[in-house]
This record gives structure tokens, sequence and C-alpha cells, in this order.
């Protein structure tokens, strides 16, 4: 399998071919603008101590403050870091907001952590990169593990240093029965990323004269992408057939009961075990029977080892870098149509961006209206660079970004 540096230095490659970007600047392109990595030592609960690697990685900042979330996570190194961070800066660009592209991460299983180990690790982390962090330069957010707890400590510890900070951080918690936003979070944030991904869907679908009514779905993970999207698709009439997360999955031809999942999940912790269906083998989720496949959990899962057994006609990226180029040649080459993480996924930034600068904050109902919006046009923008430059999804829509952070960095210039 290629590492995910590699394949997304390769993507970015080819559409800078396909714009006839001149190679000075396409190398500066592809060069991070700043890496940072740190050692995070905390005590545990036991007293003994734990150290940890955390990084930092901020590609670009042409367009705007450097934006991407946190992900905490065994398999977090350098290079999964980075192309992350650079996927960042095409997927800002693609939901055209005034962000650059960043992400961090920290090497460590959360779930092997206490609440006030994961709340030491995240200070710690914080003093590490809380001089190089901040509403103009590069604003943090939730990404897999991680989530609005971990925003608020990251505000709190950067305020000690920087002064009282709400706007360091995005994804900030919210008390949603009271509707007030606590902390300077935004309604809609949590749900944003999950609802994006199925306006992004309707926006494919009806491309194909298709709605999510008439389709069976598959998802795989169960957190925050995965179960905001199948409650959406659940509640605009998709049947979710099959479910998983890291601790087992879950199938039922005729359809998931995913209220009743997403209250097993919320009591148990887990999928392992709800009586509303089948258990089935993690692996098989990839390759179970549906129409629209839509990973929303961790990065390479398509691969050449399983491409050419995946039964669905669609696959949506909730989850970023899920599919390998070589799973993207031996899918495409089955018909497979593939919508990629740069846009798919980009509702959760686009909600950030709300965050921040409150332009739609307020009522969910203004919030998630444009939303949809900002996905719409996305959609429109990529499809006229798949015309103009016959091309697949992907590379419309790398094409799309590459071009817009080419054309600011062109007009930003470069010291003499
Ligand atoms: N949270 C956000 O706003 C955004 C997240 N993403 C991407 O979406 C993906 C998921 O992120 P979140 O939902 O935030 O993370 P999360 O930590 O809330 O949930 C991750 C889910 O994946 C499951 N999982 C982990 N390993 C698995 C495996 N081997 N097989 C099946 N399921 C597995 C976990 O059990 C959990 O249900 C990541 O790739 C992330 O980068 C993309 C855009 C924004
Ligand atoms: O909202 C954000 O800034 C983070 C989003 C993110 O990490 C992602 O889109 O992958």
């Amino acid at each position: 399998m290629m590492n995910a540096l590699a394949a997304t230095n390769r993507n970015f490659c080819h559409a800078a071919r396909i714009l006839g970007l001149d190679s000075r600047l396409e190398k500066s392109l592809l060069i991070p603008f700043r890496e940072i990595k740190v050692e995070c030592t905390i005590p545990k609960d036991d007293g003994t101590l734990a150290s940890y690697v955390g990084f930092r990685v901020q590609h670009d900042n042409a367009r705007g403050p450097m934006k991407g979330g946190i992900r905490y996570h065994p398999e977090v190194d350098h290079d999964e870091v980075n192309a992350l961070a650079q996927l960042m800066t095409w997927k800002t660009a693609v939901a055209d907001i005034p962000y650059g592209g960043a992400k961090g991460g920290i090497g460590c299983n959360p779930m092997d952590l206490s609440i006030t180990e994961l709340e030491r690790l995240t200070r710690v982390f914080t003093q590490k990169i809380q001089d190089l962090i901040g509403i103009h330069r590069d604003v943090p957010a939730p990404d897999l593990g991680t989530n609005a707890q971990t925003m608020a400590w990251i505000l709190d510890e950067y305020s000690k240093f920087q002064g009282h900070s709400p706007a360091v951080v995005t994804g900030k918690p919210i008390v949603s029965k009271s509707e007030r936003e606590d902390l300077g979070g935004s309604l809609g944030r949590e749900a944003a990323t999950g609802r994006g991904v199925v306006f992004a869907t309707e926006a494919l679908l009806a491309e194909y004269g298709k709605s999510i009514t008439d389709m069976k779905f598959a998802l795989q993970g169960f957190g925050n992408v995965g179960s905001w999207a199948a409650k959406f698709i659940h509640e605009k009439g998709g049947k979710v057939v099959a479910v998983s997360d890291v601790t087992g999955a879950v199938e039922n031809s005729i359809g998931i009961d995913i209220p009743a999942l997403i209250e097993y999940k919320e009591i148990n912790g887990t999928l392992k075990d709800f009586q509303g269906g089948d258990s089935m083998d993690l692996n098989d989720l990839l390759i179970h029977e549906c129409d629209v496949l839509i990973p929303c959990a961790l990065g390479g899962v398509l691969n050449k080892q399983n491409a050419a057994d995946v039964k669905a006609k669609f696959i949506i990226e909730g989850a970023n870098h899920p599919t390998d180029p070589e799973a993207d040649e031996i899918l495409s080459k089955k018909g497979v149509v593939i919508l990629p993480d740069i846009y798919a996924n980009s509702g959760g930034v686009t909600v950030s961006y709300f965050e921040t600068f409150k332009d739609s904050c307020g009522k969910e109902e203004k919030v998630n209206f444009e939303l949809q919006r900002y996905m719409k046009r996305a959609f429109r923008e990529i499809k006229a660079m798949c015309k103009l430059h016959d091309c697949s999804l992907r590379m419309g829509a790398f094409s799309l970004g590459v071009d817009r952070v080419a054309r600011a960095t062109l007009l930003r210039g470069w010291e003499a």
C-alpha cells in the first residue's frame, strides 16, 4: 500500500500537470510551510511516566490562517499528518473558505487513556505548540479520537499563555438542550461533517437521477462523522444495511434502525452485540452488498487487496484519504464513482469557519442552510473542472483547490 503522503503528493502532482502549473510553483506548494514535532510526557494516573510524540504540520497559508483537526490515534506519524495537512489546504480552497491547511496529531491510543490522562496530554501538547497557533496563524479542531472536550482543554491551556482566546480552536462545546454557546462553539458543528457528507451524496446521486431513498448504504466507522451521516441518511429514507466501528460490525438487509443503534452505542460504547441485525466481520464491511459505501474511519482502507471486491457503485469519502491510488485505479476501471474527501467531508471545516466568523451562527437552521449552499456550490464548481479537463471527480476537486491556492500564492508573490 502506498503511504498517505506519497499518495497525496501523487494526486497533487497529477492536478498540477492538468493545470499546467509552473514547476517552481508546484515545488513551493508541495513543501509544507512548517512542521512541528514535540515530545509530550505525562504522569499516568498510577504515577508512572508515559511519553508520546505530537505533530502539527502547517502546510499552506496563502488563502488564510492554517486550519485542520488534531487526531489521537496509534498510527499517527509524520507522513500521515503531512498528508492530512496538505489535504486540508486543497479542502478549504474547494470549499472556498478563507483558510489554508494544517493537521496535528499525537501517536497514542485514546481508548487506553483515562479522561484525566487525556486532559494532561492535551495540555502538554498545547504548551508545546501554543506559540505557533492562534486565530491569525493556525486554528485546530477535532478529528479522529478527539472531540469538543479536547478543544475546550486546548482553549483553556492556550489562554493561560496568550489571554482568553476562544477562537484559537473550533469544534468547541455547546450545551445543546439550552442552545447556549458555552465557549463560543457553533450549533451544528458537531453534526456538520456527517451532514455535509449527506448533502454531497445527494448532489452526486442527483447527477445519476437517483436519490437517497433509492439506495442501500454501508458505513465504516460510527464516531462523529459516521453516526451523524447514518442518522441523516436514515431520516431521509435511505436504507443503512451495514455499519462498523473498531469493535465490531452489524448488518441488516432490510435496514438498521439507526436511532436505536445510536442509543445502543451511547449506552454500551460499542456496536458489538447490537440485537437489531446480524454481526459480521469488521473487514467485510467494505465489500458488503450495497449501492453506496461511506468510509468514515481510517485512511488507506480501500487498497489493492479489497478494491476488486467492492460491490458499491458509489463511494463517498467521509474519512480522509480512505482510498489508496491503486484502489482508485481498480475502482475507476470497474465504473465505481468516487466522491473525494477534500469535497465530501468539507462540511466540518465549513461550519468551523461559520463558528469563528459567526456569519451564520446563532440558529442551527441557518448554519445548516448555509452549509448546504456551500456544499452545492462546491459540487457545481468541481463538475465544471471535470468537464473542462475531462477528469475524475478527484482530479476535478484537486485541480479546483490547487488552482485557487496557486492563484493566491502568485498574487501574494515571493520576496525578491
Ligand atoms: N470530525 C470531523 O469533523 C472530521 C473528520 N474527518 C475524518 O473522518 C474520519 C472519522 O473521524 P471522526 O468521526 O471524527 O472520528 P471518531 O473518533 O469520532 O470516530 C472514528 C470511528 O471509526 C471507528 N474505527 C476506527 N478504526 C476502525 C476500523 N478498523 N474499522 C471500523 N471502524 C473503525 C471508531 O470505532 C469510531 O467509530 C477520519 O478520517 C477523519 O479525519 C473528516 C472531516 C472532518
Ligand atoms: O474543522 C476543522 O478545522 C477540521 C476539519 C478537519 O480536520 C478535516 O476536515 O479533516
